[in-house]
């Protein structure tokens, strides 16, 4: 098992989001996590990644509890897109080549074929590698996100409406290319391409609020 919500209470003035809820992820599987909006998809992530904490429960990632102690090896080991992707005005090579001088991703070396491969998969020319962020369209800045998360070679995949700047067409690419990788996948899309490809586990958030 690589994670393990607990018993996650949470719950904001009088609306419950969680009562009780658990959820095991194995690893190696494909999750998309569907609900209404609201209904505390975004919380799961934000929990794993130690953005934001439940009103009570636990969270386990690779049998280790998840508290302050833990957070940041843990944080090491996800790789995080959300739909705003978050990047430096910068260009994106710099951008890329400066992601693997972190201190936490120095076991890391960049892989400038994969990247190319990445850049062709995604239907990106050569050429963004030297284009500023502030020039990208949302579409391409989200898929240079994508290919950064890619390339740093984390265990575990937390991709929050990762495919919502993209078109039809490049939708079921990257919710393709996620269903057929070696590593763990949580995916919380309301696109219907990652359903469409039979890969994933389906898990509805909110239909049933006493725990799944
Ligand atoms: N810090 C906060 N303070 C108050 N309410 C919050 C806070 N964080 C989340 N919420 C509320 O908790 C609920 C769950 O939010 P969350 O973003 O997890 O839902 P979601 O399922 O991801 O929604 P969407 O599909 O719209 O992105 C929402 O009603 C949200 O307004």
């Amino acid at each position: 098992m690589i994670v393990e919500y607990r018993n996650i209470n949470l719950s904001f003035k009088e609306i419950e989001i969680f009562k009780n809820f658990n959820l095991k992820i194995e690893n190696g599987e494909k999750i998309l996590l569907k609900g209404k909006s609201g209904s505390g998809k975004t919380s799961l992530g934000n929990f794993l990644l130690g953005f934001t904490q439940p009103n009570s429960g636990e969270i386990y990632f690779q049998n280790e509890l998840l508290n302050e102690k833990t957070i940041w090896k843990i944080r090491q080991k996800i790789a995080y897109v959300s739909q705003d992707v978050d990047l430096d005005e910068k260009k994106v090579m710099k951008i890329i080549a400066e992601t693997f001088e972190f201190s936490g991703n120095k076991d890391k070396k960049l892989n400038k074929k994969m990247l190319k491969n990445l850049l062709k998969k995604f239907r990106l020319e050569d050429i963004i590698l030297e284009k500023n962020v502030s020039k990208l369209s949302g579409g391409e800045r989200q898929r240079v996100g994508i290919i950064l998360s890619i390339l740093l070679d984390r265990d575990i995949f937390v991709l929050d409406e990762a495919t919502a700047s993209l078109d039809k067409e490049l939708k079921a690419i990257v919710a393709n290319y996620f269903s057929e990788i070696n590593k763990t996948v949580i995916s919380i899309s309301h696109d219907k391409e990652w359903e469409d490809t039979n890969k994933y586990k389906v898990i509805n958030i909110g239909d049933d609020k006493d725990g799944q």
